[in-house]
């Protein structure tokens, strides 16, 4: 049993930290909202972000005081939209226990930087490698909050601290696998959302399966390539946090980004389609990031390059699959 603080009670900070109380730890959740610290703290609910849930567990409480919140933490995890990341976390700079290990379960790339979330948290907070994991993988906040059986992965550069964090959110319905990967994992975790974008705005759109398999398939091939560039184990990309995600988020209109690019392709314009999403879509903010990654790296990036094409100059779904199917005869 362990002190765990979750920074972000969002939707999915909320459902991890009820997996963390299920599993037995003394959960404390720190959000910026009073109204969410106030609903989780006096009525164990979280009427804003994650309402399906009628009553949180007993062992989880929540502050909105950085110092409260994290003086007693064996394990901080971190979930907050990515972009704001930066600037929530230097709040907590020298508050934290330097035995504390520190997690994230964000999936996006920092737009102005180019930084993914393992270089955004270990740089603010000043960590180093071996006290800093990422989890990732298929796992739609809505379901785990509902306790349906899910599996996640922990990747930490010291195996064995991704070990006690696995182990802290291990319950009978929810299973941690652990890998030095962090890199892979931060990758897999923020490029899939912006497959997840193309795919909602295809089937938004009216297209089928085919069309979907189409920019899944070329997507992860996407993916894989920035992110072997960029130093990850590529057997990642076959595992929980790529494929599998890959295959959760873009079937399903629980997830934000597919839900996103799905009205989208309905005719929504980006500003609408913001109004009316709940929750983060982090891929949005992400695809010009990965778009300037691919130009780093010297990789091409067609499925980020023509969705950024839509999100920043509104080409329509036609012209957004006329784009990724690219001239001429390749190899695959
Ligand atoms: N919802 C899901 O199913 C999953 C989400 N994720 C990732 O986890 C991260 C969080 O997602 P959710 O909790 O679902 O998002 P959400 O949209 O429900 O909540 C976002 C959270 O960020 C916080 N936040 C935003 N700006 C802030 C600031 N300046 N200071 C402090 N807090 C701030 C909000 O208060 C809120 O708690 C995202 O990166 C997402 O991609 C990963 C796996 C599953
Ligand atoms: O990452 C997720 C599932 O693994 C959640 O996806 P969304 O952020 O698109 O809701």
């Amino acid at each position: 049993m362990a002190n765990v603080t979750v920074l972000g009670a969002g939707a999915w900070g909320t459902a991890f930290g009820q997996v963390l109380a299920d599993a037995g730890n003394n959960v404390t959740m720190w959000a910026i909202e009073p109204e969410i610290v106030e609903g989780i703290r006096d009525h164990h609910h979280n009427g804003v972000r994650l309402p399906s849930v009628e009553t949180l567990p007993s062992n989880m409480t929540a502050t909105g005081d950085r110092a409260e919140a994290v003086a007693n933490a064996d394990i901080v995890i971190v979930a907050i939209a990515a972009q704001f990341a930066r600037v929530a976390l230097t709040e907590f700079k020298g508050l934290i226990p330097e035995t504390a290990l520190v997690a994230s379960l964000m999936k996006g790339i920092e737009r102005t930087t180019g930084k993914r979330m393992d270089e955004v948290v270990m740089e603010t907070l000043d960590l180093p490698a071996e006290r800093f994991a990422a989890i990732s993988g298929p796992n739609l906040s809505k379901q785990i909050a509902d306790r349906e059986p899910a599996a996640t992965v922990v990747g930490c550069a010291n195996i064995d601290n991704a070990r006690t964090i696995a182990t802290a959110c291990t319950t009978d319905y929810f299973r941690a696998f652990v890998t030095r990967d962090v890199i892979g994992l931060e990758m897999c975790g923020s490029l899939k959302n912006v497959v997840a974008l193309a795919v909602g705005m295809a089937r938004g759109a009216g297209y089928g399966e085919n069309t979907a398999a189409m920019i899944e398939t070329r997507g992860l091939a996407e993916l894989t390539a920035l992110g072997e560039a960029a130093g990850a184990d590529p057997k990642t990309f076959a595992g929980l946090a790529g494929v599998g995600d890959l295959i959760a988020t873009c079937g399903s209109p629980l997830s934000r980004n597919y839900t996103f690019g799905s009205n989208l392709g309905k005719g929504l314009s980006v500003e609408e389609a913001t109004k009316v999403s709940n929750g983060v879509a982090e891929g949005v903010p992400t695809t010009d990031a990965v778009v300037a990654l691919g130009k780093q790296y010297g990789v091409p990036t067609p499925l980020a390059t023509a969705m950024s094409h839509v999100l920043d100059d509104g080409i329509s779904c036609a012209q957004m699959l006329s784009e990724l199917f690219g001239e001429g005869i390749t190899e695959e």
